[in-house]
């Protein structure tokens, strides 16, 4: 529900719209997922030069989306912090901390399954 609004839900398209809008402040204004889209357009690109299997693309695939998806909650929990206190409290460090922990925990196991993935797709090239 908007605030000021009498509709309970945006229209489909419009909600879409917010969803593509909120993408696109996320990527302009946090440097990290940046970082994370040019690391998994490497990723996509490797997987095209070496050929990988189905499988290895699901696994790129969804490590890519799931880095995504966890730099975007977190980037939404720290704009929820900020609106909630402008004042330094300890639970505004823990949720801010145990969220980028989110991302640092998915990023890691991203990393040791490109790393199975593309060494494998390397010793079959
Ligand atoms: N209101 C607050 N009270 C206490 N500590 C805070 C507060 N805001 C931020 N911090 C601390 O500063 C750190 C960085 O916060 P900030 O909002 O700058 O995140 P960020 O550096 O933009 O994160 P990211 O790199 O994921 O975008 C937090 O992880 C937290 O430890």
């Amino acid at each position: 529900m908007i605030p000021g609004s009498n509709r309970d839900h945006p229209t489909f398209v419009r909600s879409f719209g917010y969803a593509l809008e909120g993408f696109v402040t996320a990527v302009t204004t946090e440097r990290n997922i940046k970082v994370q889209l040019c690391v998994g357009a490497a990723a996509v690109v490797a997987g095209v030069v070496l050929r990988i299997d189905a499988l290895s693309w699901v696994l790129v695939v969804l490590c890519i989306g799931l880095v995504i998806f966890a730099e975007l909650v977190n980037t939404a929990i720290e704009a929820i912090v900020d609106l909630a206190t402008q004042e330094l409290h300890p639970l505004a460090k823990r949720a801010k901390d145990i969220a980028a922990a989110s991302v640092f925990t998915l990023s890691i196991t991203a990393a040791v399954v490109g790393v199975i993935v593309f060494a494998r797709a390397i010793a079959l090239y």
